[in-house]
């Protein structure tokens, strides 16, 4: 069984299709760390929830859920274009309320200023649960996924909405921690240390992958909860941690933030990123063994 973040006719539902075998049942939760909770238990085998989006940012929803309890590894992710359709109640009625999630509603910010100046703007636990919540005489309108009205019978007043043609919204599936996925030689590595409050601490750990030659992707900051300015930091780069530079990277990572979490290596889903050889380092690692062996100098 497959959980997803739902209910049914989620963007995040189409990325859990994309990733489920043609078998598998996918299971929909009605938050982020629902779905995420159901796969830590072992109800589930896996979850696929939604991570970062071009416009909007990361999903801290996510971010959080990722941090808190039993580790999770992603093993794959997808990358979906993201549209979204207007859906009313069928007759025509005025739009008062117009609901969806935060990270939809700021993708079209714009459009609902000059398509429905009058409308309150609610926030919904996701796309699809709007819809559900207009069919109920909830809100007036959704922000949807296209996909929706298959599932919530409504009437589709726009399509094509988005502020910013080209939107697009990545996606992990997340497993226990077990086996890894093989390297591809296409990989991102994902990890979340808490840097220590001291003058250089977080450079120091940006520059352990620039010395190997490993390009940053991703940084993204939340606070630990714990004390005011203490902040836990998301970095995804390139390569997979079966390779020597990442496996030498993550060891640095780690001897400077003792809580580092490792959140999986896995194939980008988009081509693209900077890939520096690895040679180099396989043959400095070998140079090493063979020094070790007492067979080379
Ligand atoms: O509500 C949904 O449909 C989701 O899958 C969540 C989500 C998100 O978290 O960003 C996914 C893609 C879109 O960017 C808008 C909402």
């Amino acid at each position: 069984m497959l959980a997803y973040f739902g209910p049914q006719g989620t963007f995040t539902e189409q990325a859990a299709r994309g990733f489920a075998s043609p078998q598998q049942e996918l299971v929909p939760f009605e938050t982020v760390p629902a779905a995420l909770a159901a796969t830590r238990r072992g109800e589930t085998r896996s979850a696929c929830v939604p991570v970062e989006n071009s416009v909007e940012g990361a999903v801290p929803a996510t971010m959080d859920a990722l941090t808190e309890g039993e580790p999770l590894v992603a093993v794959a992710e997808a990358v979906l274009p993201v549209r979204f359709s207007v859906l009313v109640r069928p007759g025509g009625e005025p739009v008062r309320t117009v609901a969806s999630h935060p990270h939809a509603l700021a993708q079209v910010r714009h459009w609902l200023a000059e398509h429905l100046p009058e409308a309150k703007v609610v926030a919904a636990t996701s796309t699809a649960a709007a819809a559900r919540a207009v069919l109920n005489h909830e809100f007036d309108a959704a922000v949807s996924a296209p996909v929706a009205v298959r599932h919530y019978p409504l009437e589709v007043l726009a399509t094509d909405v988005a502020d910013v043609r080209d939107a697009k919204t990545r996606f992990l599936l997340l497993r226990p921690p077990g086996e890894l996925p093989e390297p591809t030689g296409h990989d991102r590595t994902s990890v979340v240390c808490t840097a220590a409050d001291r003058i250089g601490a977080l450079s120091e750990l940006l520059t352990e992958l620039a010395l190997r030659g490993i390009n940053l992707t991703r940084i993204e900051s939340r606070p630990t909860k714990g004390r005011l300015g203490e902040y836990r930091f998301y970095i995804d780069f390139d390569g997979h941690v079966a390779e020597p530079r990442v496996g030498d990277a993550l060891a640095a990572l780690h001897r400077h933030c003792p809580h580092t979490r490792f959140l999986g290596s896995y194939p980008k889903a988009e081509p693209g990123g900077a890939v520096a050889g690895n040679e180099e380092f396989v043959a400095a690692a070998d140079w090493v063994d063979a020094v070790r062996r007492g067979q080379g100098a």
